[in-house]
């Protein structure tokens, strides 16, 4: 395909979004339909379609509301002339009408859905214009060196061997940033042998944190895919133990815990109390997920007030389940993938008001940034 041809292909696609359709699915539809595109050519198409819901507001100020003009606003927002594009040449888009050529400014559009804004700016104070526009870039694809396995500079070598180059993050001692090859990553024998997983950089420092307390007996409690429990895993010997509300959630977990090398035991909920105390309990809770916009920009369009209530409500239950599990003198870390304070420090001093046996032991947020997702991690101790 032409870059004009990906350019159009896009827009086609970015039109089914804005008529209901996941962006994942109409991607998947176009790539069945296309046999014809190569593997650059859809992950070229891929980029420019999330490019622009990342920016969605600021492209359709630039150019326009439907599929066409985001991409004629993206073009412009990137520096690229819209005419070298909009050629009318084979499959690329139709020449630019004069409207279009007049229309654009972006001026001073928030990417933001509106009901967020205050309180994002709220959460986040005078970090609210960095992280806002952190939100418009593409996410770094980061790893995880399983130490259980290998280390830094072992990894690394083997990756490169692998066309996949990874650079170390300052202060993290497992954190790698991919700065080419990342599709490879999937394929090679470092990840297939365990020497790595695909893991983001916050994560691994709250992880980090929590094995700095050296738990011996460790319940994951909404531990969905296992990061947390793989990453803990392979940072001490602890027994860990991993639960999740909807099972289905840990159907890999089996296998990445084997290719890591990690013995992680799966809980039904009957299970729980059969092992407790638990000297750790992690409630990695479901959320806004408002720290990964960058990786899920569609939500960051679909996620209403409503929903942040419902989660604010979902999350407060879970940690009042999961406190129950908790040793005396064991701890119980609350964590989110949210920027919103709603999710995280009023969450936290709302759990510990009604648990008066827990004291709160210090929270940390980590900023959407070059090295990582925006995460928040609360740490209580039960005290009584
Ligand atoms: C943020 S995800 C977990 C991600 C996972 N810890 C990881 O690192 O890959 C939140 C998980 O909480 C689970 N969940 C939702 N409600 C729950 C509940 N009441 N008890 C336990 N798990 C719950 C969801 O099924 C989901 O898998």
């Amino acid at each position: 395909m032409t870059p004009a041809a990906r350019y159009q292909t896009a827009a086609e696609i970015l039109d089914e979004i804005l008529g209901g359709v996941a962006a994942e699915k109409a991607l998947t539809n176009w790539a069945r339909r296309a046999r014809f595109a190569g593997s650059k050519d859809r992950a070229a198409v891929r980029d420019h379609v999330f490019d622009v819901l990342r920016q969605r507001q600021s492209c359709a100020a630039r150019g326009g509301p439907d599929g066409r003009g985001l991409i004629l606003g993206l073009l412009r927002g990137d520096g690229i002339d819209p005419d070298t594009v909009f050629t009318g040449d084979g499959y690329g888009p139709a020449v630019l009408s004069e409207a279009e050529r007049e229309a654009g400014d972006a001026g001073d559009v928030l990417d933001l859905p509106a009901w967020i804004v205050a309180p994002m700016r709220e959460a986040l104070g005078e970090d609210f214009d960095r992280t806002e526009h952190a939100l418009r870039e593409r996410a770094p694809v980061m790893l995880r060196v399983n130490l259980a396995k290998s280390d830094p500079a072992a990894a690394r070598a083997a990756l490169a061997d692998e066309g996949v180059i990874a650079e170390p993050v300052a202060g993290s001692a497992t954190a790698l940033v991919v700065t080419e090859g990342a599709r490879r990553i999937r394929l090679g024998r470092a990840y297939l042998d365990g020497l790595v997983e695909l893991q983001d950089g916050s994560s691994q420092a709250a992880v980090a944190a929590l094995a700095g307390r050296a738990p011996a007996r460790v319940l994951d409690y909404c531990a969905g895919g296992g990061g947390k429990s793989l990453a803990l895993a392979a940072l001490c010997s602890a027994e860990i133990y991993a639960h999740d509300a909807d099972p289905a959630r840990m159907s890999d977990l089996p296998e990445r815990a084997a290719r890591a090398g990690a013995d992680i035991t799966r809980l039904d909920r009957e299970e729980i109390a059969g092992h407790a105390p638990y000297d750790l309990v992690i409630c990695d809770v479901p959320c806004s997920g408002s720290g990964t916009w960058r990786r899920t920009p569609e939500m960051k369009w679909r996620f209403s007030e409503a929903d942040l209530a419902a989660l604010v409500q979902t999350q407060a239950e879970i940690l009042d389940e999961a406190a129950a599990h908790v040793a005396p003198g064991g701890y119980l870390a609350y964590m989110t993938c949210s920027i919103l304070a709603e999710e995280n420090e009023a969450q936290a001093e709302g759990f510990g008001a009604r648990h008066p046996g827990f004291a709160l032991r210090g929270t940390r947020r980590w900023p959407v940034s070059a090295s990582g997702d925006g995460f928040f991690l609360a740490q209580f101790e039960r005290v009584s």
